[in-house]
């Protein structure tokens, strides 16, 4: 219980910070509730009253009755009731909604403080359910958790007052049942929900793997005939889900028939005791009626809690979720800048990565020192650790060992902005955006001119396909860059780098998917674009080497171990 409650903690924190909402939609909730009972305790008193005075008129008996007054309270009830209830949507709303924003914030903020490997070490799908369906649980966790609960109390001690005005007894008993029906509507629903509710959120996002999987992977699992075996284990998984939320349901329906028969019941007992209390001559006819509607019409503070309630579990695994980050991301925005006129010399010292779950490091002991404005070559078999020091490099992940400098300063604590003002990496995994060729070049030089972009297409060889498509620079690339091939996407991403003006290169197999005359152009464009640049290749194979005028340096990883090689 104390574990729930830490995790839960720093989120209601967050939510408490706008409390002056929260107690400002709880009284408008309040105050819709209570013009709602007093406009049906008065309907009910006025009518008894009025054909009470009726018979009694017709029987001759002298009677009277001011219809004023009454007539009065149910006009004055049923408008506060409907502009309360109106004012109150819109004012939880506008407050769901800025918590809405508040949490995006907060949890964004997060995301962009994760280094490399913790962000590849998750799928995209699963990043997106935190920002969406986890912040989602949470967002209605005010409106259904936080105020709820606490007016249906206030709702509680309101109505027993007023009704112990004329019936005491019947006040304490509806106090009394009414109060445990709020523990069992909260607490036990929660209680009794939690697994089922948790285990739910669990069972839609392995639904979620499986589908995105079984979508991602049709052509692969169409080849192999698999695709029926893969369809079998979703609907295994889909048997489980439905399971776990039959029993999920059963639950909340035998919590609100509960509900419905111990109020169902408490109604026979308020209509008796306020029926001994007339027969005393204690209370009027009307009275009586007024306190029976009233206590059928207080159950509607009880309707959405059960369920709301039974859901707390979804709420802790996202809050679980959520708190995953917290942990993960650095605890500070790093603020280090460079210098424009300090030469940029790379230095790395017993340098060393080892991500979690791997037994061996990717990186182990690795020493070099690069000088400003010169050019290296880092060749190593696939698996060898290119990628992995060229992230540790460029700051996108922080050695577990050792350190590199760039320019005297850690990457990993240079700002982003100084980061994409002094770096630059061409990556193996291209990022293209759904948009023109045009606008994914401009991701680079927003104020790039379309001579610029033609001059940079021309370096990479591209400039000859452009020419020769209908809409030229305007053509659409497509999702991921899915309408080019994976060498004319990785000639664009090429492209796109040279539009930026940094002081340090890293290029990660520049010439992959190339052909060999197209990759003795682009070496030509690079090595006139490197110039007084440092700048890193990261090469599979030595054989490239003649593709790389102008550099003075070779080392070779093995392993995640470097080793100096003779240039011949
Ligand atoms: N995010 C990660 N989590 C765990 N291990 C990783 C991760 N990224 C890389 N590795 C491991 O680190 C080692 C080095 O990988 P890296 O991608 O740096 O090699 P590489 O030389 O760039 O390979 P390639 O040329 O095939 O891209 C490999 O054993 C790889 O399995």
């Amino acid at each position: 219980m104390i574990a729930i409650f830490r995790d839960f903690r720093p989120w209601l924190l967050l939510l408490i910070q706008r409390r002056r909402r929260f107690l400002v939609g709880a009284f408008l909730i309040w105050i819709t509730q209570m013009a709602g009972l007093a406009l049906l305790g008065l309907s009910g008193w006025f009518i008894t009253a009025s054909a009470l005075t009726g018979i009694a008129l017709t029987l001759g008996i002298a009677a009277h009755l001011d219809v004023y007054v009454p007539g009065g309270g149910i006009r004055f009830f049923a408008l506060t009731r409907t502009v309360a209830r109106y004012i109150e949507r819109l004012y939880n709303h506008n407050t769901v909604l800025t918590l809405l924003a508040d949490l995006r914030y907060r949890v964004f903020g997060y995301l962009t403080q994760l280094d490399d490997a913790r962000l590849h070490g998750e799928r995209a799908s699963d990043w997106l359910s935190r920002l969406t369906a986890d912040i989602d649980t949470l967002d209605n966790f005010y409106l259904r958790i936080l105020v709820p609960p606490f007016v249906a109390l206030l709702g509680i001690v309101t109505v027993s007052l007023f009704v112990a005005i004329w019936l005491p007894s019947v006040a304490v008993l509806m106090a009394g049942t009414l109060g445990l029906l709020w523990l069992v509507v909260t607490l036990f629903a929660a209680t009794w929900g939690f697994s089922p509710s948790y285990q739910q959120v669990v069972d839609q996002q392995s639904l979620r793997h499986l589908v995105v999987d079984q979508v991602q992977a049709a052509a692969e699992l169409m080849s192999y005939q698999s695709a029926q075996w893969h369809r079998e284990i979703i609907a295994g998984h889909e048997q489980q889900a439905y399971i776990n939320q039959r029993r999920l349901g059963r639950k909340a329906a035998l919590i609100n028939s509960l509900v419905s028969a111990v109020s169902g019941l408490m109604v026979v007992a308020v209509l008796w005791l306020a029926s001994l209390a007339f027969t005393q001559q204690l209370v009027t006819a009307p009275i009586v009626v007024m306190a029976v509607l009233i206590a059928l019409g207080v159950n509607e503070m009880f309707i959405a809690l059960p369920a709301s309630f039974m859901k707390l579990g979804a709420s802790y695994a996202a809050v679980r979720r959520l708190n995953q980050l917290t942990s993960d991301s650095k605890p500070v925005h790093p603020t280090a800048t460079l210098s424009e006129e300090a030469g940029l010399a790379i230095r790395t010292n017993h340098l060393s990565l080892h991500y979690a779950q791997t037994l061996q490091p990717a990186l182990s002991n690795v020493d070099f020192h690069l000088p400003a404005g010169k050019r290296a070559v880092i060749t190593g078999n696939s698996g060898a650790g290119k990628s992995s020091l060229a992230s540790v490099l460029m700051g996108r992940l922080k050695a577990t060992q050792g350190e590199v400098t760039i320019g005297g300063e850690l990457p990993w604590q240079l700002s982003s902005e100084s980061r994409a003002h002094h770096f630059a990496m061409l990556t193996q995994q291209v990022d293209l955006f759904d948009t023109s060729l045009a606008e994914n070049l401009r991701v680079a030089n927003p104020s790039a001119s379309d001579a610029a972009l033609w001059e940079v297409l021309g370096a990479v060889v591209l400039d000859g396909w452009v020419q020769q498509l209908p809409q030229g620079l305007a053509t659409a690339v497509g999702e991921k860059g899915q309408q080019l091939s994976g060498g004319q996407a990785r000639r664009l991403a090429l492209a796109r780098l040279m539009l930026r003006n940094p002081q340090v290169v890293f290029l990660d197999e520049p010439f992959a998917g190339v052909d060999a005359a197209t990759a003795k152009h682009i070496a030509a464009s690079l090595d006139q674009w490197l110039v007084n640049r440092t700048a890193i290749y990261f090469v599979h194979r030595a054989n490239s080497l003649n593709l790389l005028p102008g550099v003075e340096y070779h080392w070779h990883l093995d392993a995640g171990k470097l080793s100096q090689c003779l240039l011949n």
